[in-house]
């Protein structure tokens, strides 16, 4: 998780630095997908932007518990108003940390609102491992479904990339350096060339 996070506050310091992109709208799920988002909010925070966490639905294990005061340590705000964030023109784009590959449809409250918004939104969105509402195997919902408008920017893929991202168009990197090439070759994908220390590698097309 701690890994995943920073690797997605990574490659949104590439994509959307915090010289043009001051607030951060980070949309936090249930899940460890969500979890990814509390810990990729305190890095953004680290490199100078200005998040903002909207968590409707908050997990009751210790580790969440501790994720959360670890930024209220950091005075790091939460709302329960995300939409009058963006409104009020207090953030410049999203992080879509609802769910990741545990997702299953349809979209229950309250994140049929959350999706809704990510529709709606002008904003740049990257999307944590799989872009939410959408299936781990077959992609987005299919046409006129809820979900099925939803098109983020950037998409980091954690540890491996999912099925699902061979739909995705936009800017594709990877993140969690654990793969080796051997176990790489079993699982049939390729893992691109890290530069040096970087925790994370974009794709240079957005196919896999
Ligand atoms: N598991 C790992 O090895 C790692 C995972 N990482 C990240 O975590 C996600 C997968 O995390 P997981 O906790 O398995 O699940 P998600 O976060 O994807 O989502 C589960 C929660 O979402 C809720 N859910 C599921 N479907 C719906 C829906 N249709 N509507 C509303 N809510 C939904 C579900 O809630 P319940 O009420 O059903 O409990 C779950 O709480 C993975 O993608 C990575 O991002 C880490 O990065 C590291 C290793």
């Amino acid at each position: 998780m701690e890994l995943a996070g920073l690797s997605v506050a990574c490659a949104i310091r590439r994509c959307y630095p915090p010289s043009d992109y001051k607030g951060v709208l980070i949309a936090a799920g249930p899940g460890n997908n969500g979890g990814d988002g509390l810990v990729c909010a305190r890095h953004l925070y680290l490199f100078g932007y200005s998040p903002v966490i909207y968590y409707p639905k908050r997990s009751g294990s210790d580790l969440y518990h501790r994720l959360v005061k670890q930024l209220e340590n950091f005075d790091i705000k939460f709302t329960e108003e995300p939409e009058k964030e963006i409104a009020d023109g207090k953030v410049d784009q999203i992080v879509d940390a609802l769910f990741g590959f545990s997702f299953k449809p349809p979209i229950r409250d309250p994140f049929r609102f959350t999706i809704e918004l990510f529709e709606s939104s002008k904003l740049p969105i990257t999307s944590v491992d799989i872009p939410s509402s959408w299936d781990v195997n077959n992609g987005p919902p299919s046409e006129g479904e809820l979900g099925s408008n939803f098109h983020p920017s950037v998409l980091v893929s954690l540890t491996a990339p999912k099925p699902a991202s061979e739909y995705f168009k936009g800017r594709h990197f990877l993140g969690g350096r654990f793969i080796s090439p051997k176990l790489a070759k079993e699982w049939g994908f390729t893992v691109p060339n890290y530069e040096g220390s970087d925790q994370i590698v974009e794709y240079t097309d957005s196919r896999i």
